[in-house]
């Protein structure tokens, strides 16, 4: 499956019709409110048009008569009317309230958690602003054409309709006539309507762009300083500033034309309904009431499309928003390719099989036809130059992502079998820079632990003590409870050794080290290192290192060069070998 959101397939895309299907499906329980908002619309809408026809039939029955008391029972019917209309007009105002914060909070919601299920191959290829911008400013989006434009845009529409029926009914000829500038404003929605899309979908993929510069100079703010690369970033920024600048006028360009011309369509009804409402007056085929029932209508029928201009620039925005939330929504969790018959012995906890792998989106292949085993119980180090594939090893091995070939077995099952939940109770992984969650230590060493996540702080500590970790957590001064919020209020070293906590504690059958005491004193490493030999006889270590000293240890190593892994026995034997090869060169 293509992750890359902005390099979608043509099947990936949506048009306007797939879209608004989509969009439909996805309001649920709003559509009931929806119906209701819809009805009390209706009634607003049919007193607005019964209005005109009381008025134009009250100059030319009563007011032409001098029938002075219809004419004042008549002013209190279209009184009562209005008051009616202004109850349901209410009524509507309120349904619709709640409802576009509603669809914001389902659609972030939505998309949230679409996100949490994706793979590792999505993050990859997807910039965080962009994603950000996403979930913020496009649900948005969406939102304000619910909750300010949608009703109007239906009544809009219930009103047009209406009073072009009412229009052809009391005169087909003049009624026509009327209507004809209509005819012009659909062919010219037709013709404009793919480049207001156009223009806008840019606009917000460009608003994208600009977040993600921002979040990317934001995140990396001390390296700029360091290097003094401020006036690079503010150039980035510039042009990513200018792209959004010129697309944001070239949407408001032809988002804002919409409007002259629809009032130019509808000055030209009037126009043409006056004149020739004078000639069919003085031809005695119209009378003077009808024709101001009729200015009403043509009022009616145009100042709606007036106001649908700005309404429709408000869809068109809404459904560019709604097409950049929607690709997220129908992205696929990664399907697993159907489980490979592969036989392993009992002793063995991971193998790897013929493996090859490249990262989604890379051009090149990282690791060629890669195998190995991996013993219950035994300490296994990776060692190589940069580059060389160690890292990549460790992500498959942990189940972060699938390989392109070959197959990755765990406790004797392809490694696919395994939903999350369960990879994660057999491998715990330390990875090269930890991340750690705004909170306490405590918060973060208990991570994702169900096992432990309902102890006190005094029942927690003594796990730790029984983990010999407790030597991990003097380091920090306030214990449990030291704060990790601000992401500068920690040393590198003292992430490594909270994740290294929150690792042990999850007891794994496979614990994996990514150069997790890179950042750490000789003194506490000697101690990550007690704490290492400690762990039940079945846990296997896979230790990720430079170091040579970090690996003496180890019951295997295994040398990892440009994308190939190679056997080189113990510490002893590793060593021969290397000196071997040194003779040799
Ligand atoms: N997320 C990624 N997307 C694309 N290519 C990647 C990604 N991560 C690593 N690579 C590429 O994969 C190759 C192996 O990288 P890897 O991080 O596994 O090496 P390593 O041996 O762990 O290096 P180091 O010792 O520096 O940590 C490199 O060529 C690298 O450019």
């Amino acid at each position: 499956m293509n992750y890359d959101l902005n390099s979608l397939t043509e099947a990936q895309k949506n048009n306007t019709a797939k879209a608004l299907r989509k969009l439909v499906r996805w309001l649920g329980e709003e559509r009931r409110v929806l119906i209701y908002a819809f009805i009390t619309m209706m009634i607003t809408s049919g007193i607005n048009l019964t209005g005109p026809l009381v008025i134009g039939y009250t100059i030319d029955h009563y007011v032409a008569t001098g029938n002075s008391s219809a004419v004042i029972t008549n002013c209190f019917v279209l009184l009562g009317l209005y008051a009616l209309s202004f109850s349901t007009n209410y009524l509507q105002t309120r349904l619709m309230g709640g409802v576009g914060q509603r669809i914001l909070f389902n659609l972030r919601n939505g998309l949230f958690t679409k996100l949490n299920q994706l793979p590792l191959a999505f993050f990859n290829q997807n910039r965080t602003g962009d994603l950000i911008s996403r979930i913020n400013n496009d649900t948005d989006k969406v939102n304000q054409f619910f909750s300010q434009s949608l009703m109007q845009f239906v009544t809009n529409i219930f009103m047009m309709l209406g009073s072009a029926i009412f229009l052809i009914a009391i005169n087909p000829r003049l009624g026509a006539a009327a209507l004809v500038p209509a005819v012009l404003i659909l062919l010219f929605i037709r013709v404009i309507s793919p480049l207001v899309k156009k223009r806008n979908a840019r606009n917000l993929k460009s608003g994208g762009a600009m977040s993600a510069e921002i979040q990317e100079s934001l995140q990396n703010f001390k390296a700029i300083i360091a290097f003094n690369r401020r006036d690079y970033f503010r150039q980035r920024f510039n042009e990513a500033s200018t792209d959004n600048y010129k697309s944001a006028i070239g949407a408001g360009l032809v988002n804002n034309i919409f409007l002259p011309v629809f009032t130019f369509c509808s000055h030209l009804a009037q126009l043409t309904v006056l004149i020739y409402g004078i000639f069919l007056i003085t031809h005695g085929m119209l009378t003077v009431g009808i024709l101001i029932s009729y200015f009403a209508y043509v009022s009616n029928f145009y100042f709606p499309i007036r106001q649908l201009a700005t309404i429709w620039t408000s869809f068109q925005v809404a459904m560019a928003g709604w097409d950049r939330i929607a690709v997220i929504l129908d992205l696929e969790p990664a399907k697993a390719r159907p489980a490979l018959d592969a036989k392993a012995s009992p002793n063995t906890l991971l193998s790897f099989q013929h493996v090859h792998f490249g990262y989604p989106g890379g051009e090149k292949e990282v690791l060629h036809n890669v195998s190995f085993e991996l013993q219950r119980g035994k300490t296994y180090a990776f060692v190589g130059p940069t580059g060389g594939g160690k890292s990549t090893t460790a992500s498959l091995m942990a189940g972060l992502y699938n390989p392109t070939g070959g197959t990755v077995l765990l406790k004797g099952k392809d490694m696919q079998v395994y939903d999350g939940e369960q990879r994660t109770e057999s491998i715990g992984f330390i990875l090269q820079e930890p991340f750690l969650f705004s909170g306490t230590v405590k918060d973060n060493i208990l991570y994702g632990n169900k096992k432990y996540a309902h102890l006190s702080n005094e029942g927690l500590e003594k796990v730790i003590k029984e983990a010999r970790l407790e030597g991990l957590l003097e380091k920090f001064e306030g214990g449990l409870e030291s704060n990790v919020s601000d992401a500068d209020s920690v040393s590198l070293g003292q992430k490594q050794l909270i994740a290294f906590m929150r690792a042990v504690l999850r007891h794994p059958e496979l614990l994996i080290l990514d150069e997790a005491t890179a950042n750490i004193d000789t003194l506490t490493e000697n101690l990550l290192e007690d704490i290492l030999e400690h762990l039940p006889d079945t846990t296997t270590r896979v230790i990720i290192a430079h170091r040579l000293n970090t690996i003496e240890s180890a019951d295997e190593i295994f040398f990892v060069n440009d994308g190939r892994i190679s056997r080189a026995g113990n510490f002893q034997e590793a060593l021969a070998m290397l000196m071997q090869e040194a003779r040799v060169s």
